[in-house]
């Protein structure tokens, strides 16, 4: 592993890595935010994932996230959205598909599969180095994150409850076999057969037996891909009411998909997760 940087904030560091991934086939970048506390002990940590044409810069510079995780002894992840680098297959004319739209899922199809394996990355292979090099209690994690990167939280807790305490999104993509980025991407990265996109959308893992026991969401209505039908909340609502899935979701009056609406709430989304993992 190689380190980039090492910042110091909020009387923690932030610091960036590269490291060799078996799993993605590539060189990937990752940050994490050490809180004061881990120097002198093992803290839990939270993963953010972020959206569509993120690295793992967007959310570290611009979400306040580190401000009360290091109040609350929490570390964060900031994984990349997929690999990237020259060898990577890209779809150089699309920002929904390709470098940096890696939806966090296990790609099937060429050319995507033999680099494009985000979810075994995420759950698997990222922790497991992270536990290794970082003061970082092993079973004490959770998961959040942003427009496709909340589908990922989403799915990667649903799909792994005994792994995650708590998942939190922020205007998540909740049904992406029913919207378009996520039927373009899915086709792409794992074929025409619909069934094997079910494993990847949370609204179909929720309506499959899937559950978890801890979820918030926010979602703001001021929000364009809401209003264009990408994120599909509503799905995700019922699906919830119907299988006895815990939810907590608020509609947010106002705010839109970016960062400011992030930043606003992301001390309600740290603290949620911490009243699970300083338990
Ligand atoms: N047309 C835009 C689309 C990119 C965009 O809005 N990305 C969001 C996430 S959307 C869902 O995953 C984002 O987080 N952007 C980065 C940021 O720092 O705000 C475009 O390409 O500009």
């Amino acid at each position: 592993m190689d380190q980039l940087e090492s910042i110091k904030e909020f009387n923690g560091y932030l610091k960036r890595f590269t490291h060799y991934s078996k799993t993605c086939n590539s060189k990937m970048t990752f940050s994490i935010f050490l809180p004061p506390k881990a120097i002198h002990k093992k803290v839990p940590a939270i993963y953010w994932l972020s959206g569509l044409t993120c690295s793992d810069e967007n959310a570290r510079v611009k979400s306040g996230a580190q401000r009360f995780a290091a109040e609350l002894g929490l570390a964060i992840i900031f994984p990349d959205t997929s690999p990237r680098g020259e060898n990577i297959p890209d779809a150089k004319d699309r920002y929904d598909l390709g470098i940096g739209a890696g939806f966090y899922l296990n790609a099937t199809q060429t050319p995507w599969s033999k680099y494009f394996q985000m979810y075994n990355y995420i759950v698997y292979e990222l922790p497991s180095l992270i536990e290794e090099y970082f003061p970082i209690l092993k079973s004490f994690k959770s998961i959040t994150g942003h427009s496709m990167g909340g589908h990922g939280a989403l799915i990667c807790a649903l799909k792994n409850p005994q792994i995650f305490r708590s998942a939190s999104a922020f205007a998540p993509i909740c049904n992406p076999i029913n919207s378009q980025w996520g039927k373009n991407c899915f086709t792409e990265y794992l074929g025409n057969n619909k069934s094997d996109w079910y494993d990847y959308d949370a609204t179909c893992l929720v309506n499959n037996g899937f559950k978890i026991d801890n979820i918030l969401i926010d979602q703001g209505l001021s929000d364009d891909f809401y209003h264009e039908k990408q994120l599909l909340p509503e799905n995700f609502i019922e699906v919830c009411n119907k299988m006895n899935q815990p939810l907590t979701f608020r509609f947010q009056e106002g705010y839109d998909h970016s960062y400011h609406f992030i930043s606003t709430f992301i001390e309600d989304h740290i603290k949620f997760h911490a009243s699970f993992l300083n338990k």
